[in-house]
């Protein structure tokens, strides 16, 4: 049995970009992540302890976005390796999106599925 813990549409401002017009700007990423987890403990003694912080991980991914990159490709696969290694978790799915690359699409990306699920 798998349970998730989500985080959708979680936006944060960076560099991020191909083309040296985007080494200057920042620009909106989209992040949508599932864990895979066991959240019975935490139900049943109601303690943020047994389960997984969705809020440190956000802030894990806007630190990451501090640095800037090229693909977004990059930036999913280094979000994916530090959220196995730093959080108690053994698989994970992490989207991207990059709401304003291509003005007539609602968003393009890139979405990898991590770990043993
Ligand atoms: N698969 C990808 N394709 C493209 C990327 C990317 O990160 N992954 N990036 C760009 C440019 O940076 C683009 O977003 C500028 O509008 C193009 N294609």
């Amino acid at each position: 049995m798998t349970d998730i813990v989500f985080i959708r549409q979680f936006k944060v401002q960076t560099v991020i970009g191909v083309y040296e017009w985007e080494k200057a700007i920042q620009q909106t990423l989209e992040f949508d992540l599932e864990l895979s987890t066991d959240i019975r403990q935490a139900a049943a003694t109601d303690d943020l302890q047994y389960t997984l912080d969705y809020s440190a991980v956000c802030s894990a991914i806007a630190e990451l976005c501090q640095q800037p990159h090229e693909l977004i490709e990059t930036v999913a696969e280094k979000v994916a390796a530090m959220v196995l290694q730093k959080f108690e978790t053994k698989a994970v799915k992490v989207t991207i999106t990059k709401p304003a690359a291509v003005p007539a699409a609602a968003g393009v990306g890139v979405s990898i599925c991590r770990g043993t699920w």
